[in-house]
């Protein structure tokens, strides 16, 4: 049985339908991560799972106790949740130890969880220190040791590390995830950035304007997204015009054959979707004729535009076996494709 069972949620504000009937179900320790465009509903879903707003249709489940529906709702502080809000907002007026004091009872063994969770966010030697005595990172860390302090069933992190820079964005983000894997925490993530989500989830939810749009394993969403929608918020995808042939999809760059989850699309107008990486340049191999007609070096890779026939692709390729500008070669595809009528 799901740990976590979202069914059907409706909210609107207003006259505006935020969510549009969001269905979703987590394992126990699992971690889920939430990726879609900027007000697409992400926060107001986490509000409606932290019992901070009520739903307006609908239900969610945590095992088997209903927590909210249309006319049941379980206020925050008995939900068993953590939240880390995006940018951790710590006290500042209370020490490392004292923000992660705040949520848990006065009870005698109050010292020994913070100490604990000192211990488990790598932190044992900074308990007195003030939050703007700390790094970003640290800081962030410190958000997450008090979301976990009371021992939710739940932890909710909200683009928590947005305001950190790229590189320690990612690593942080998965730090914390290990950390959560290791209390065996089941956690929601949301996210604007599909790299993050890729490397910390166990299931990825693609939201766009209050729905979702495929919930599945990482790899799935990248290689076999359910719509071009979902391919274009994951990452680079090339789309291309073909029509149905036996063993796949032709196209400009010949047959290419499909995920056997790929729903049969139509044999004319349809449209063939390949990941950047998925093209190679070769000079004597089985591919099309095509010519390298601009080139742009940004560092790890290299921008082309190929001619194939009458049509020009733009390609993304690793910068050490880009073609030189104006090189003649032969283009192909390798691996399986997703179309669409
Ligand atoms: N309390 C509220 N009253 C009215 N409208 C709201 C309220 N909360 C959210 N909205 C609207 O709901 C929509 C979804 O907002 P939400 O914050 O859930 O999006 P999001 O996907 O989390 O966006 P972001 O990634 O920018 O944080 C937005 O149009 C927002 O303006």
């Amino acid at each position: 049985m799901s740990h976590i069972r979202i069914d059907n949620i409706h909210k609107s504000f207003g006259p505006v339908e935020v969510l549009k009937g969001i269905d979703l179900e987590l394992e126990q320790g699992s971690v889920l991560a939430l990726l879609g465009p900027s007000g697409c509903g992400k926060t107001t879903l986490l509000r409606l799972i932290a019992g901070f707003d009520p739903v307006d249709e609908g239900s969610i489940h945590f095992g088997q106790k209903l927590m909210a529906s249309s006319s049941v709702f379980v206020p925050p502080e008995r939900r068993r949740i953590g939240y880390v809000p995006q940018e951790g907002a710590l006290f500042p007026h209370l020490t490392v130890e004292g923000n992660l004091a705040y949520g848990l009872p006065k009870c005698a063994n109050r010292k020994q969880r913070v100490a604990e969770v000192l211990e488990l966010i790598g932190l044992q030697d900074f308990g007195h220190r003030y939050p703007h005595e700390l790094s970003g990172g640290q800081q962030q860390r410190v958000a997450l040791g008090r979301a976990l302090a009371p021992d939710p069933q739940l932890v909710l992190l909200d683009e928590p590390f947005n305001a950190l820079d790229l590189e320690l964005r990612r690593s942080m983000c998965e730090d914390v995830i290990a950390l959560l894997r290791k209390t065996g925490t089941t956690a929601i993530l949301v996210t604007h950035d599909p790299g993050e989500a890729f490397a910390v989830s166990d299931q990825l939810a693609v939201m766009m304007k209050g729905q979702i749009m495929q919930c599945a394993p990482p790899e799935t969403i990248y290689w076999q997204p359910a719509s071009e929608t979902v391919a274009r918020l994951t990452g680079d995808a090339i789309f291309m015009p073909g029509e149905c042939a036996e063993g796949g999809i032709r196209s400009a760059l010949g047959v290419i054959p499909l995920y056997s989850s790929c729903p049969v699309p139509s044999c004319h107008n349809a449209t063939v979707m390949v990941r950047p990486e998925q093209f190679q340049w070769c000079q004597n191999c089985k591919g099309v004729p095509a010519w390298v007609t601009r080139r742009s070096f940004r560092g790890d890779h290299t921008l082309i535009e190929v001619e194939i026939d009458d049509m020009c692709l733009s390609l993304r390729m690793p910068s050490l076996t880009t073609p030189q500008l104006g090189e003649s070669g032969h283009l192909r595809v390798l691996g399986k494709c997703m179309a669409w009528a």
